[in-house]
């Protein structure tokens, strides 16, 4: 497996709106700051998972998930991001959404299987030793017109071509550490290493081979998906099997990150008896549940529960609640965003946008200072003010109001 070859590819674009949360905002002793890292208020709910962290740190988390349940807009996302920060900068965050796993193409729980291993990180070390080279001047062998080398230092990489036997310079290690060797001859020796972070699931992804045969047809049918690889179990257990192997020589260290599925009321029974096994299993990252739904069906099923999910499940999972803020808090968190976003809001219009987010949600009043943005430029302005929130006002209806509209003009729409 080349490691060097092998690209991260986290998913960004969920995490956007949560680029101000920067951890939970604790104190050593677990208390929540008012205003810490980005999060403001929400207090008990931090504070839950702030021992969380503690238990995951401590492995007793094992064969255990976590489930936030909260009105929507209440921070679920934000507490999940919050605690993989805790857990550590580099630590992987895989967002999902519970719908992703319904696809004409790919199976429900491959898509899991897939998140899955999007969480688990790999740390990489890689030792690199250079030695002082006095180099040699020789005949370019590649008849003069390629770059020969004429002086290498303390550092630099080069490489050998095979095809040509050129020596060619392929940039620079940073050096780390300056060692000496303890037996003669003295030779100064710089150790260097890089530390790359990838997930299992980039480094399925790089092992994978294009799907189908060696016939025309599928060599056709490649040529029309290039890109599409298949991830088989077989390639999976082998990546494993590297892993492992590189786990016990030391090179490697596991990063268990945390895999986040918004809506957890969207998966059936397929997808819940699943996650019951993948859980147990040794290979398994922290998996956070969300959900704003109380008690429903279990999806494709008569059965009602408790946030739709199946009672066995929810007897492995710790239960932590979400609350709505009050008009303070909504202000300060729009406050925030508005500064993340580089606008400039007034007073006046940071409250007005409070009391929408209080009479519709948080969410619907953070999404309308970007189109309140665009609205003051054209008016010529850069401050946001009030009367360009209450423009954007009329033209975007929050969920609830729609609704509203849908009850009343119910006989203008088909149904
Ligand atoms: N306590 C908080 N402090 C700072 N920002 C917050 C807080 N709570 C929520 N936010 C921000 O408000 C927005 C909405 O919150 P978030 O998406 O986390 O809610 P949610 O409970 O996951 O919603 P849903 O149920 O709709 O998925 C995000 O931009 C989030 O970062």
């Amino acid at each position: 497996m080349k490691i060097e070859e092998v690209q991260s590819q986290t998913k960004k674009q969920r995490i956007a709106t949560h680029t101000h949360i920067k951890g939970l905002g604790l104190e050593p002793n677990g208390k929540a700051m008012p205003l810490a890292a980005g999060f403001v208020g929400q207090a008990a709910a931090r504070e839950a998972a702030g021992l969380v962290v503690d238990m995951i740190r401590q492995k007793k988390m094992a064969g255990r998930a976590l489930l936030l349940a909260g009105p929507p807009g209440t921070g679920k996302t934000a507490i999940a991001l919050g605690i993989s920060q805790d857990l550590g900068s580099k630590v992987p965050f895989c967002p999902m959404v519970g719908s992703e796993v319904y696809s004409s193409e790919v199976k429900k729980t491959e898509v899991l299987m897939e998140n899955f291993r999007r969480a688990i990180g790999l740390r990489i070390k890689e030792n690199k030793e250079v030695t002082e080279l006095s180099p040699e001047e020789t005949e370019s062998v590649t008849g003069g017109y390629g770059k020969s080398i004429s002086h290498v230092a303390v550092g630099d990489v080069i490489y050998i071509e095979g095809n040509s036997g050129a020596v060619k310079k392929g940039g620079k290690l940073q050096p780390c550490k300056i060692e000496w060797a303890k037996t003669p001859p003295w030779v100064q020796c710089t150790l260097c290493w890089n530390i790359r972070m990838l997930t299992l699931h980039d480094l399925d992804a790089a092992n994978a081979r294009p799907q189908g045969g060696q016939d025309i047809l599928s060599l056709m049918g490649q040529m029309m998906k290039p890109r599409k690889t298949e991830i088989t179990d077989k390639l999976r257990q082998e990546i494993n099997k590297v892993v492992n192997r590189y786990i016990d020589e030391g090179v490697a260290e596991l990063v268990p990150g945390v895999l986040f599925i918004d809506e957890v009321h969207m998966l059936d029974m397929e997808c819940f008896s699943y996650l019951n096994r993948a859980l147990e299993s040794s290979l398994s990252p922290i998996v956070i549940f969300a959900t704003n739904r109380g008690i429903c069906n279990v999806r494709g099923t008569d059965m009602t529960s408790p946030h739709g999910i199946p009672v066995d499940l929810l007897d492995r999972l710790v239960i932590m609640r979400t609350e709505t803020y009050g008009p303070a808090e909504m202000i300060q968190i729009l406050a925030i965003r508005a500064q993340v976003e580089e606008l400039v809001v007034d007073e006046e219009s940071l409250a007005y946008l409070g009391e929408i987010g209080q009479q519709a949600s948080l969410r619907h009043a953070v999404q309308l200072l970007s189109p309140a943005s665009v609205v003051a430029k054209m008016n010529g302005r850069d401050n946001i003010c009030k009367a360009d929130l209450e423009e954007v006002g009329t033209l975007y209806l929050d969920a609830k109001s729609s609704a509203r509209l849908l009850q009343e003009q119910q006989d203008r729409y088909i149904s």
